[in-house]
């Protein structure tokens, strides 16, 4: 810890450090504060906050003593700590006045550069989001994401506000957990209760299972949609009986699961929520009338939600391009934007990253109203950097990926032409890189994330690339966060925000 004197007598001075060779200094962290003086740095691959002073924040932080400050680590408590003291390090709710970009970080080190993405932009950053899925696959917790997007937001001195998104939850014990550790955006996964099956099945057995339903709710679905229209800037809506039953059977128990939820977390909570409504991971593609059947029984029911993300055509495949009619999709997205307009909620997008050829469309018609997801896409442009820093480390990742791909597809929906990824043994370092702009080589890392990072010799029990990766990575920092800044900058302003 020597090599912290320095900073530490320099800070005791009230003085900004000095970068050294062996310690980064993140400037925009510096903090005075009742007594005490507080900094980010980095020494080697690792972070720590250096503090100095009696003041209580002094007091709280744990650390190593060096000189008359402490060197303190990045661990949950010292979060908590700068929690405290610093209010624009806690997430908030931003309601539906601005756009808001999800900026999900399987990696804890990508929020820095999502900062600086979107800074002086008309959108406001969800920095922790990660869904249950995600965290299971890389064995993190809810608290580890909320801790990275606080030191993140202290190192780069960002107090324009961000939020923290617990996704796809399905579960009340997840909901309750999620809202008791601070977070700001609950997206609420309804595909467990959306009746797929409905899809498929005759119009005489949907009327059958209609009749069988209780007469007050038979009547009350009859009273106020069957026959009636419904006008939303130009759009007339209907519901006749064929189209009234299958609605309420695809949809209805997953209403009164949203009312649920709604009813006993949110509206309970202590603070503002941001609410989101997912309907999006089904294999029912989610019809207009369909959203607007759902927002209206939400409406009739006193259900406030700040964004809904349906199931758009066509398809919204991880880490690639739109998959579809183009032309279909921007009539059906113009369509769910007015939607979401009429009832005053955002349009959500979700697996948004990489869909250039639609962002145009959908900055368009949600004219800002909008939620958009990434998340995988993040995680590639560190691929990307370790491919063009660290090429062994690259291919012996890249040949794991396509020797344990097969496993990932009990979790995502991809469907990548593997045979058209390059031979990594025909390919030369300098060319690696390429692989993160090729689709079937995107999404082969983009879902083998867990495996890859979770990976440990059957020999020795030590991890086979992890280690390697965020030593490379953090070593590399700046670059990663270049590209970043690059990439979702591109997301941003094809969005037009
Ligand atoms: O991979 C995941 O589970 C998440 O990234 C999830 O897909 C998220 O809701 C999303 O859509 C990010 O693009």
């Amino acid at each position: 810890m020597e090599q912290f004197q320095r900073v530490v007598a320099d800070i005791v001075a009230g003085k900004l450090p000095q970068q050294s060779d062996n310690v980064t200094i993140y400037e925009r962290s510096f903090e005075k504060i009742e007594g005490s003086n507080i900094i980010m740095t980095k020494s080697g691959t690792e972070k720590y906050l250096v503090v100095a002073g009696n003041g209580a924040l002094y007091n709280e932080l744990d650390g190593e003593s060096v000189g008359d400050g402490k060197v303190c680590a990045l661990t949950h408590h010292n979060s908590k700590v700068l929690n405290k003291h610093f209010e624009y390090t806690k997430p908030q709710a931003f309601g539906t006045e601005i756009a808001t970009m999800g900026l999900g970080d399987r990696l804890g080190v990508a929020s820095p550069g999502h900062i600086e993405t979107v800074m002086n932009r008309k959108v406001k950053p969800i920095l922790a989001q990660q869904s249950i899925r995600e965290l299971t696959l890389l064995n993190r917790t809810m608290t580890d994401i909320l801790d990275a997007a606080t030191f993140a937001v202290f190192q780069e001195g960002y107090k324009d506000g961000y939020g923290a998104d617990a996704d796809h939850i399905k579960l009340e014990k997840d909901i309750e957990y999620a809202l008791g550790l601070g977070f700001s955006f609950l997206t609420l996964d309804c595909s467990e209760q959306i009746r797929n099956d409905i899809e498929g099945a005759t119009t005489d057995d949907i009327h059958k299972e209609f009749a069988s339903l209780p007469v007050d709710r038979k009547e009350y679905y009859k009273n106020h949609y069957l026959n009636k229209s419904f006008e939303v800037q130009g759009l007339e809506i209907s519901y006749d009986e064929a189209s009234l039953h299958k609605n309420v059977l695809v949809y209805g128990e997953a209403i009164d699961f949203m009312e649920h939820v709604y009813t006993e977390y949110i509206a309970k909570a202590d603070r503002a929520i941001d609410f989101e409504i997912s309907i999006d991971e089904t294999e029912t593609v989610t019809a207009p009338e369909a959203h607007f059947f759902v927002a209206e029984e939400l409406r009739r029911r006193g259900v406030t939600v700040q964004s809904l993300a349906p199931r758009f055509c066509g398809e919204f495949q991880k880490g690639i391009d739109y998959i579809g009619d183009i032309n279909q999709f921007e009539k059906e997205l113009h369509e769910h934007a007015e939607i979401a307009k009429y009832f005053g909620y955002k349009l959500s997008i979700h697996s948004g990253s990489d869909k250039f050829s639609v962002f145009p469309i959908i900055g368009k018609y949600t004219e800002g109203l909008l939620h958009i997801k990434t998340a995988g896409t993040n995680w590639l442009e560190a691929v990307r950097v370790i491919a063009q820093v660290n090429p062994d480390l690259y291919r012996r990742m890249h040949k794991y990926a396509e020797e344990h791909f097969e496993e990932t597809l009990k979790y995502y929906h991809v469907t990548p032409d593997l045979d058209s990824v390059a031979p990594l043994a025909k390919t030369a370092d300098e060319d690696l890189p390429a692989y993160m702009d090729h689709d079937a080589s995107r999404q082969l890392f983009h879902v083998t994330y867990g495996i890859l990072l979770t990976a440990k010799s059957s020999e020795s029990g030590a991890d086979l690339f992890r280690t390697e990766f965020f030593t490379t990575l953090m070593n590399n920092e700046d670059a990663y966060r270049a590209s970043l800044v690059k990439h979702i900058g591109r997301h941003l302003d094809l969005l037009g925000l």
